[in-house]
């Protein structure tokens, strides 16, 4: 991420040289009896923090305001303890004054931004919780992740339908989604094509699902929904939902030509069950759904 900010970092680096170059235009080098290394060691330290921080920042941060305050905060504090070392070191004339407004100056406004930065850093956090919610549910773990598709993989909805199976009285429905004839479709479009049609489609699913379900990939071009509160009713409904929306979605192969797709779809409403038992009652009405013949 760090080439994205190549400005920012030019302008921390020009900002501090011309903070460095000012102290040796007005003042001269102090002689090394004079220094105090503990100082320089204390502030020099919390400079080189700093600047660390804003590396890490930039490294892990697109664009955009929350990155600007984060950074304009952190430029502050950096410039503030770099006047402090440069004073260790340069003996500036009693006259000069500016040197106390680039130390008590930057700082507190640093600080103001910083945290400005990182209250709008939260809300940001918050409002990716909200989508990231339908692909992680209750518990964050990054092993889990699919890299295909981002979604988490079957280890970890047997986690979660072993959470949710556990709460007594509450109706739990598990939705198998299966892409029709899907080795067909990669064969004809390709294996990038088809890659990227399970991507977009796991991009679809999670945009027709509410709040609290719970999207994996179960295996190959195979999805499942923990749906928590749902009972057999709601989750026919919310399946009709997911299959109209598929069956609606042209997807466009990168020679721009639209591939049409079907989902076939398996419920299977908890009734006491382990977690492998309720998945392969789910597989099954999957399967069995597939031998009907399709309505007219
Ligand atoms: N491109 C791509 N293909 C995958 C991936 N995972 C599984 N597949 C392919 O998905 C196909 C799954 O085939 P099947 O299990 O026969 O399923 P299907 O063709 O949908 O058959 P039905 O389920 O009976 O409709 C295989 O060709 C796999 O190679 C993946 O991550 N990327």
């Amino acid at each position: 991420m760090l080439h994205l900010h190549r400005w920012k970092i030019l302008a921390v680096a020009t900002l501090a040289n011309l903070v460095l170059l000012a102290n040796l235009a007005a003042g001269d080098p102090k002689g090394l009896e004079e220094i105090a290394w503990l100082d320089i060691a204390g502030e020099g330290g919390a400079a080189l923090l700093a600047f660390l921080w804003l590396g890490l920042i930039l490294n892990s941060r697109p664009s955009g305001r929350v990155t600007n305050y984060l950074v304009a905060g952190l430029t502050g504090i950096f410039i503030a303890y770099w006047q402090d070392v440069l004073d260790e070191v340069i003996r500036l004339p009693e006259a000069v004054v500016w040197d106390h407004w680039v130390e008590s100056g930057a700082m507190p406004l640093g600080m103001v931004l910083l945290t400005l930065g990182i209250y709008h850093w939260q809300r940001e956090q918050l409002a990716i919780n909200e989508q990231l919610r339908r692909r992680e549910r209750i518990f964050r773990e990054h092993r889990s992740f699919d890299r295909l598709t981002n979604l988490t993989s079957a280890p970890y909805l047997r986690r979660q339908l072993a959470m949710e199976l556990g709460e007594a009285g509450r109706a739990v429905t598990l939705m198998m989604l299966d892409v029709n004839r899907f080795d067909h479709v990669r064969r004809q479009l390709g294996s990038r094509d088809a890659d990227r049609l399970l991507q977009e489609l796991a991009e679809l699913l999670l945009l027709n699902l509410r709040q609290d379900d719970l999207l994996c990939r179960y295996a190959g071009d195979r999805f499942a929904v923990v749906l928590p509160g749902t009972g057999e009713r709601e989750a026919t409904l919310l399946a009709g939902e997911l299959i109209a929306a598929v069956d609606h979605f042209a997807f466009k192969t990168r020679q721009g030509e639209t591939h049409l797709q079907r989902l076939d779809v398996g419920l299977a409403t908890a009734r006491g069950d382990e977690p492998d038992a309720l998945i392969e009652r789910a597989n099954q009405d999957l399967e069995a759904r597939r031998q009907q013949p399709a309505p007219a």
